[in-house]
């Protein structure tokens, strides 16, 4: 394969641009031409596509979001518009691709390389590591930090205050970034998307704090939850206890942002290597990942369709530490 194209796509997440750097630089390496396309899907439709070099990425591998700008494309998810996109790479001469991004931009690689037989590579960037095939996903590491970073700084109020916090983290309808800063925040209580968690059980957790004499309290709920979101939570929260000092806090895109951590860096590093490496010798429909700190390949369709499943450790972990622990 002469010619390559890398994109982001989806939310952006901290590492991206580790992971694009890794990309080009890899495909130089290699002695192919590497082609970046802005804006995603949306990019490849319109042809926002332009030659890069070792240069391009020079100063990057430390900044948050992607220089290669990213969107969620309605129009690829159009027949039409998935033909204009190929006849675009047709144009540049663009043989295959590296898709960064989350599982709703491999689900459009996948169906385009069945429509296109454009072969693409993924690299899992997204920070809710929702993706199977790897055991964490790009910006993951920092949107944990970042959530951490938030919530010590919010148990000074609630401790100053005695006072109820409701944390609302980010992670679509995984519950990952929740019971990871829930632990390191020292939560209370977790509420995630993949165990059904009710007001009424919020209210025993309480109650159960109260009874330990704890005067403050942080519980972390995940967005996505059937429960609601954490304003709604506390609504009904509140009309039961009514004497109770309660606040939210909705963290946002705030865990989007950021340098990315050590951690996110390396493992955009490898991944980016790992993706351009596996498009040049002929992979296509695979995802790059990293499992038990092993570079593997894993078919797109199983990264987009098997759950990856919550530890149920972490769960149980925080029922111990805040003395809930049914025998
Ligand atoms: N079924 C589909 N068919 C064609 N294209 C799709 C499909 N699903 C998603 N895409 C394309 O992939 C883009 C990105 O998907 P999505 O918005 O779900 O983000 P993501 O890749 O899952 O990232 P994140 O996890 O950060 O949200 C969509 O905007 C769309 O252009
Ligand atoms: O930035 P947007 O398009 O509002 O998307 C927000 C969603 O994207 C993510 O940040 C990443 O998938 C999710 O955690 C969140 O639900």
């Amino acid at each position: 394969m002469k010619r390559v194209g890398v994109f982001t796509s989806g939310g952006d997440a901290p590492g991206m641009n580790a992971c694009i750097r890794a990309v080009v630089r890899g495909a130089i390496y290699h002695g192919a031409e590497i082609y970046g396309i802005r804006y995603g899907y949306n990019g490849m439709i319109k042809g926002d596509i332009f030659e890069m070099n070792s240069h391009s990425v020079s100063n990057i591998i430390q900044k948050g979001g992607t220089i290669l700008k990213s969107a969620r494309s309605t129009k690829f998810m159009t027949k039409e518009g998935r033909k204009k996109a190929y006849d675009q790479l047709q144009k540049f001469g663009i043989e295959g691709l590296v898709c960064i991004g989350g599982d709703g931009s491999f689900t459009g690689a996948k169906i385009f390389f069945e429509e296109h037989g454009v072969p693409i590579v993924g690299a899992p960037g997204t920070i809710d590591n929702d993706i199977y095939g790897t055991d964490f996903t790009i910006g993951f590491d920092t949107a944990v930090n970042t959530a951490i970073e938030a919530i010590d700084k919010i148990r000074d109020t609630a401790d100053s205050h005695d006072r109820i916090f409701f944390i609302e983290v980010m992670g679509r309808d995984s519950g990952y970034i929740a019971i990871r800063s829930g632990i390191c925040g020292g939560a209370e209580l977790v509420m995630v998307p993949e165990l059904s968690t009710s007001v009424e059980d919020v209210i025993s957790a309480l109650e159960n704090e109260k009874r330990r004499s704890k005067t403050s309290s942080i519980i972390i709920v995940a967005e996505g939850g059937e429960a609601g979101s954490a304003i709604e939570i506390a609504g009904k929260v509140k009309n039961k206890l009514k004497e109770a000092d309660i606040r939210v806090t909705t963290l946002g895109h705030v865990q989007r942002g950021g340098a990315p951590s050590a951690k996110d860096r390396i493992l955009a590093s490898r991944m980016g290597l790992s993706a351009i490496e596996g498009l040049l010798n002929s992979r296509k429909n695979v995802m790059a990942g990293v499992m038990k700190d092993e570079l593997v390949y894993t078919p797109i369709e199983h990264a987009i369709t098997i759950k990856k499943s919550l530890s149920r450790d972490l769960l149980r972990m925080v029922d111990i530490f805040n003395n809930r622990y049914k025998r």
